[in-house]
C-alpha cells in the first residue's frame, strides 16, 4: 500500500548497485525495467476471478450483483473496473478523500477519470456523497475491503449487510469479527486466496526475469485465471475434508504444502 512501480524501480536500482543488474530481485517493476505485463491489474483481476469462482459455487454470477468497495487505489480501482466490465453493479466506493454511493450502479469509467483528475473519489458528480464511516455497512450483496487491515471488527461486524466478503486488502477482518460474521452466515473469501492474484503475477514476473523472456498480457491473464480457479477447487476440497470455513481451508492447504516439502527434504516435521 502506498507504493507503485517507481518505488520498485528504486529498490531494483539500489540492490543492483551492490550486486550487478538483478531484475528478479523485486517485482511490480515498471515494464521498461523488466516488469510483467498485467501485473498492475493482477490483484484486482485475481479478485474478479476469485469472486466468480465463489459465486459460481453458490449458483450466482458477477453480473447483476451489487458491490461495495472500500479503497480505490491499485487493487480497489482495478477490481471496480473489471467487476463493472463483467456486469456487476458497484453501488458504493470510498478512499481517503471520502465515500460515494449510487444504488443504480456507479459509472466506473467516469469515476476513474474523475479520480485521475482530482486525486480522489470526493466530488464525483455521478453519485451521492456519504459518510466514509458508513461504507462497510452499505446495503450490497458483496463487500470488498481493499484498503487497510483491521477495518472489520467487533464494533461494526453486526452492521454488515453483505452476504459475501471478498478480502482484497490484507487482514481486513479481525478474529472476533470473523466469528460474528460466521454466525450471521456471511461467507468470507480470505485474503490469502482472494488477493493472491498480485503475488501470483509477481511470481510470473520473476519467472520471466530468470527466463529472460517476456510473456504477452493474454498469457499472463490466462495463467492467472488457471491458478485462481485451481486454487479455489483446492481450498474447497480442504474445506470438505476438514469440515471448515474457507479461511481455515486456505491456511490448511498452505501449511500442508510447506509441511510436505519440509518432510520430503528430510527435516524434522
Ligand atoms: N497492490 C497489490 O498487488 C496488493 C495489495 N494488497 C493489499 O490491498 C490493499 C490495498 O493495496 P493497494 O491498492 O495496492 O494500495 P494503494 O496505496 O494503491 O491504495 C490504497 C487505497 O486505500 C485508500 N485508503 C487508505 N486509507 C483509507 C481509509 N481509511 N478508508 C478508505 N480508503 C482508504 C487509499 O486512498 P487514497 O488513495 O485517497 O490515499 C487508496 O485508495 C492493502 O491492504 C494491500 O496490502 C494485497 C495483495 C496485493
Ligand atoms: O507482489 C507481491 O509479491 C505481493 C503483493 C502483496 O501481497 C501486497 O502488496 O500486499
Amino acid at each position: 500500500m502506498g507504493t507503485n512501480p517507481q518505488t520498485m524501480a528504486w529498490i531494483l536500482d539500489e540492490y543492483s548497485k551492490f550486486h550487478g543488474y538483478s531484475p528478479a530481485v523485486v517485482t511490480g517493476k515498471p515494464i521498461d525495467l523488466g516488469g510483467s505485463l498485467g501485473r498492475d491489474a493482477a490483484t484486482g483481476r485475481g479478485v474478479l476471478f476469485a469472486t466468480e469462482a465463489l459465486l459460481n459455487e453458490h449458483g450466482k454470477s458477477v453480473a447483476g450483483q451489487r458491490f461495495v468497495i472500500q479503497g480505490f487505489g491499485n487493487v480497489g480501482s482495478w477490481a471496480a473496473q473489471l467487476i463493472h466490465e463483467a456486469g456487476g453493479k458497484v453501488v458504493a466506493v470510498s478512499d481517503i478523500s471520502g465515500a460515494i454511493k449510487d444504488k443504480n450502479g456507479i459509472d466506473i469509467p467516469a469515476l476513474l477519470k474523475h479520480v485521475k483528475e482530482h486525486k480522489g473519489v470526493k466530488g464525483f458528480g455521478g453519485a451521492n456523497a456519504i459518510e466514509s464511516s458508513s461504507i462497510l455497512a452499505e446495503d450490497c450483496d458483496i463487500l470488498i475491503p481493499a484498503a487497510l487491515g483491521g477495518v472489520i471488527n467487533r464494533e461494526n461486524a453486526n452492521d454488515i449487510k453483505a452476504k459475501f466478503i471478498i478480502e482484497a486488502a490484507n487482514h481486513p477482518t479481525d478474529p472476533e469479527a470473523d466469528e460474528i460474521l460466521s454466525k450471521k452466515g456471511v461467507v468470507i473469501l480470505p485474503d490469502i486466496f482472494a488477493n493472491s492474484g498480485g503475488v501470483t503475477v509477481s511470481y510470473f514476473e520473476w519467472v520471466q526475469n530468470i527466463q529472460g523472456f517476456m510473456w504477452d498480457e493474454a498469457k499472463v491473464n490466462a495463467e492467472l485465471k488457471k491458478y485462481i480457479q485451481q486454487g479455489f477447487k483446492d481450498v474447497k476440497e480442504m474445506c470438505k475434508t476438514h469440515n471448515c470455513d474457507l479461511r481455515m481451508g486456505a491456511f490448511t492447504l498452505g501449511v500442508n504444502r510447506v509441511a510436505r516439502a519440509t518432510v520430503l527434504r528430510g527435516w524434522e516435521a
